[in-house]
């Protein structure tokens, strides 16, 4: 079915050495420090536009998950290029706003708003309001009555297709923590249907995510058609679907569908309704435009295993550990005599590498990037890319073990913004006050 997403978009491997766009990478290490984050404004920016185009016929609104990587430069720049924004928190909702982006081309999720996020969104005048549950409802309507303000809404249904993901991410079920199952969103949009607290303008869909097949797309729009017909019938003014976000990436070149494959498993049924398209992607946008580059501290040998151990822990980059994800890993410099990486990042296959973990220096047996992982030998000092890491990396990254976070770089061509700087140890102890009272 699908092209290959090419994983090395935008970072290419020249004379063995890798760039970000015109830059080699090494001499943002040396003048940054590691661990660090390097993203590429072109390779997000290419996705962005490349979602637009596909779906142009429903006329979509793009709105980015600010939840795949929150990095105000990323926000402004996906603001300056016409996106909205999928929010989950007053957090990330006040993250938007600061970046410039627009708040009635902003949808807000989350199975958990509080009536001070609820009020938040309505004073921005968000887009709409994905409502997950009877009680958020109730609630949005008792925020709403309180402030004079009617909330635009959209039920989150669960149209019960298999996703295929893996389980921690996969939520279009019946039985999820999201949304409601369709008798009871059903039931839920008739007995609303006369409040004037409330419009219900959509309907949202989020079946997972790192989801590499168009079916439970085609399936899940399918069914918003009977829907969406029965919610008018009830006197809804449905105009908008929103399908969620959910597209996976290629994270070792195996074929994931392409965004053009994703648009033509839902136009034929949205088309039907006539409502306007809203998606949330994130991954698809910020995942393979973004590394992390980390500096190999030692290397060992404990019995028969080695390890690789260097800068970037679970802390940085927890999906490895949490989900046992796969990341392409390779030196940022080639050591002579071996190739750049194969798209597939199917390493073994090449003489001379030997297997290793790739761990970090957290105190903890599950703190790995990589397990057997076939690299050529490495030194000390030396450089490693660690690839698909611009989604879910730093939006995960904490302080565990007292670890400041990477600084982040937003490289333009031969340009380079210090997206966030690296955090010291005095921001570790920064909002600790008075230990001693
Ligand atoms: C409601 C909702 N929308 C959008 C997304 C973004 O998903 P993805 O990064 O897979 O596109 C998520 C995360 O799964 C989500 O929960
Ligand atoms: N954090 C996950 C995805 C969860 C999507 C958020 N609903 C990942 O890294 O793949």
């Amino acid at each position: 079915m699908a092209g290959i997403v090419p994983l090395l978009n935008h970072f290419t491997y020249r004379n063995n050495e890798l760039y970000c766009e015109d830059i080699p990478v090494a001499n943002l290490a040396e003048k940054y420090g590691t661990p660090l984050y390097v993203y590429s404004q072109a390779a997000i920016l290419k996705q962005l536009q490349a979602l637009q185009e596909a779906f142009s016929e429903l006329k979509p609104l793009v709105c980015y998950s600010v939840k795949a990587n929150s990095n105000l430069s990323i926000l402004r720049l996906l603001a300056e290029h016409g996106s909205g924004f999928d929010v989950v928190s007053g957090g990330e909702l006040k993250r938007v706003s600061v970046a410039g982006g627009q708040a009635r081309q902003t949808v807000f999720a989350g199975v958990g708003k509080t009536d001070e996020e609820i009020a938040a969104g309505l004073t921005a005048g968000v887009l709409m309001f994905n409502v997950e549950s009877e009680e958020e409802l109730d609630a949005i309507v008792r925020v709403a009555q309180s402030k004079k303000i009617q909330a635009p809404v959209a039920l989150r249904i669960n149209p019960d297709v298999d996703p295929k993901t893996h389980r921690y991410i996969s939520t279009g079920h019946k039985e999820s923590k999201f949304g409601m199952d369709i008798q009871r969103s059903l039931l839920l949009a008739e007995k609303f249907k006369g409040s004037e607290s409330i419009k219900m303008i959509g309907i949202h869909m989020h079946i997972g995510s790192q989801i590499t097949s168009t079916t439970p797309y085609s399936s899940a729009a399918a069914k918003s058609v009977d829907i969406i017909t029965r919610l008018r019938e009830m006197g809804h003014p449905i105009d908008w679907f929103n399908m969620g976000g959910g597209f996976g990436i290629s994270y070792d070149g195996k074929t994931s569908p392409s965004i053009s494959e994703f648009a033509a498993a839902v136009i034929p049924s949205i088309r039907k309704t006539g409502c306007r398209l809203v998606m949330e992607p994130g991954r698809v946008i910020v995942g393979n435009a973004g590394i992390l580059i980390s500096r190999v501290i030692y290397t060992k040998v404990s019995g028969e295993k080695r390890f690789l151990i260097q800068d970037a822990a679970m802390n940085d980059l927890i999906r490895p550990s949490l989900y046992e994800s796969f990341h392409g890993i390779w030196p940022v410099k080639v050591p002579a005599g071996f190739p750049s990486p194969p798209d597939d990042f199917e390493t073994s296959r090449i003489n001379g590498t030997k297997l290793c973990d790739v761990v970090g220096p957290v105190c903890e047996s599950g703190d790995f990037l990589a397990q057997d992982r076939a690299l050529p030998p490495l030194n000390r000092g030396e450089l490693l890319a660690i690839f698909s890491a611009g989604a879910y990396g730093m939006t995960m990254a904490s302080n565990y073990n007292s670890r400041p976070r990477p600084a982040e770089l937003l490289v333009n061509g031969s340009g380079v913004v210090v997206a966030r700087r690296r955090e010291t140890f005095d921001d570790l102890i920064a909002e600790e006050l008075n230990p001693l009272s």
